[in-house]
């Protein structure tokens, strides 16, 4: 099992201040910065592109930045947040029309890669490119906002993932996305996961420090 990441999704922070608030959560204990790219046609929001990526980096951001894109089509985005500082690129099989290619495309931009699935999401879709990954993105909610509530199916699919991965003996993390906090980090970790994204469950927070270290001590107790 990987180490534990705690990657804030800053879906849920202060855009106004954007550069401070990321500031604030990695001096608070985060690991990574969650990067969620919404294009109101996959999903039905919208969001922050690589213009956003890139002043970030410009700001002095040196943490792994996590993106992951709610994007259709993928391929063509790919390059330009490559070029811009994206350290990981996770995307959604169902938007993707070739995912194996858009696996290579990723690693061939000198990111990480993930693939994502939707609660709904087979977990056979990993099956002939689980190997090609770093990482697995479980969504426990339906993508497209924040502050939704954990959907409790998502523990038993953690746990097929995690078997698959640890099956094939490679160094893949397993990656849990929304409506995680302090007070369900635990079994989710039981369940498999090593990297937690938490968007509402931080920076709606007085104090980012101390949700941080709960739920690091939360996993911890729990693995
Ligand atoms: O990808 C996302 C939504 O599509 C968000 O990262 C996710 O929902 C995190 O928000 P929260 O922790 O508030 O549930």
């Amino acid at each position: 099992m990987q180490s534990t990441v705690i990657a804030p999704s800053i879906l849920s922070a202060n855009f106004a201040r954007l550069g401070e608030e990321v500031d604030h959560v990695l001096k608070a204990g985060a690991d990574w910065v969650h990067f969620d790219v919404m294009d109101n046609h996959y999903v039905p929001n919208l969001t922050i592109g690589p213009m956003v990526c890139e002043a970030l980096r410009k700001h002095g951001v040196t943490a792994p930045i996590d993106v992951h894109l709610m994007v259709q089509p993928v391929d063509r985005i790919v390059p330009d947040f490559a070029k811009v500082g994206a350290s990981l690129i996770s995307f959604h099989p169902e938007a993707s029309a070739h995912v194996h290619r858009t696996v290579q495309l990723i690693k061939a931009s000198g990111c990480q890669v993930g693939l994502v699935l939707n609660p709904a999401t087979p977990v056979e879709v990993l099956d002939y490119v689980l190997e090609e990954l770093d990482l697995v993105l479980l969504m426990s909610v339906n993508p497209g906002f924040g502050g939704q509530s954990f959907i409790p199916s998502a523990l038993e699919k953690l746990r097929r993932v995690r078997a698959m991965i640890d099956r094939s003996g490679k160094p893949i993390r397993l990656e849990i996305d929304g409506g995680v906090k302090a007070d369900n980090i635990a079994e989710i970790a039981a369940a498999g996961a090593d990297t937690f994204v938490a968007g509402s469950a931080i920076f709606n927070a007085p104090d980012y420090a101390d949700v941080i270290a709960r739920m690091k001590a939360a996993v911890a107790g729990a693995r």
